[in-house]
């Protein structure tokens, strides 16, 4: 399905970000309440394809809430969530993940109890792909065949990050979310989360990223939304977003 035939009632978000018929996933007016709180407010976000976009903003600023109304994991109060053509509204997590979106939470999610190779056949015997084939790409994608028999719990903080990033590529997505994917990990370990996400976006792939750590969103994006209270506050080239002065003073002056 291609972006053309998403329905007309995704013609506003996609307009309303500027983009075109590239754009893979795109919000619609999104809005979260929790009872008083409006933790996200009639959004509209787009993320094209190819493209590496950061989303960043202070803390309560309501990027969580933002991707699990992506993910699912949450309801909207209003408004719609399209991705590559298709309205994700009404579907649940597993759904979504059939239709090529991914995602990658903050701490690993990896079976510790087995090794590395069984850990990346979980998702696939969800598939009918060729699971040997897909099996030597993503250990060597992920720089991983070393440790192919390697059980998961002997794996450092950045080793699991690899190795459930691996297992999400597995499943072939158009999108990857990855939500703080260098917290608490040592600069090599960044080092090496940075190279994979840059050389798997040079092989075409979408990526979301949420991120505090500002030297990383610096090496991977070119593209940021910055979200505030809610609200986009601004997006565009990182540049720009780094010498913005709002952008300055309610959020980089303590994190850049
Ligand atoms: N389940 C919930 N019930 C009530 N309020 C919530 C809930 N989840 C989030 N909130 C509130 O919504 C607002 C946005 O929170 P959210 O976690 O999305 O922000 P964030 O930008 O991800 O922050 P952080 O960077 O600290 O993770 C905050 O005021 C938060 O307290």
């Amino acid at each position: 399905m291609t972006t053309q035939d998403i329905n007309v009632k995704q013609q506003p978000a996609v307009a309303a970000t500027g983009s075109d018929t590239d754009t893979l996933l795109a919000t619609d007016q999104l809005t979260k309440k929790f009872g008083g709180l409006t933790a996200v407010d009639s959004v509209d976000f787009s993320v094209t394809e190819g493209e590496i976009r950061c989303l960043i903003g202070p803390n309560g600023a309501g990027k969580s809430t933002l991707l699990e109304l992506i993910t699912g994991q949450l309801s909207p109060t209003e408004g719609d969530i399209y991705f590559d053509g298709t309205d994700l509204t009404g579907l649940d997590t597993h759904e979504r993940i059939d239709t090529g979106l991914s995602v990658k939470f903050q701490s690993p999610h990896v079976y510790e109890n087995l090794s590395v190779t069984e850990n990346l056949r979980v998702p696939l015997q969800r598939t009918d792909r060729d699971t040997e084939r897909v099996l030597a790409e993503t250990l060597e994608r992920t720089a991983l065949s070393g440790d192919a028999d390697t059980q998961a719990s002997e794996l450092s903080h950045g080793e699991k990050q690899r190795l459930e990033i691996g297992m999400a590529l597995t499943l072939d997505p158009k999108l990857m979310l990855l939500d703080e994917p260098v917290a608490g990990m040592s600069i090599d370990e960044t080092d090496d989360v940075a190279a994979l996400i840059r050389s798997l976006h040079d092989d075409g792939m979408t990526f979301l990223v949420v991120e505090h750590d500002m030297e990383f969103v610096r090496r991977i994006s070119e593209q940021v939304t910055v979200l505030n209270q809610g609200s986009i506050l601004r997006q565009g080239p990182i540049e720009e977003i780094e010498s913005d002065e709002e952008v300055r003073r309610i959020y980089l002056g303590e994190n850049a």
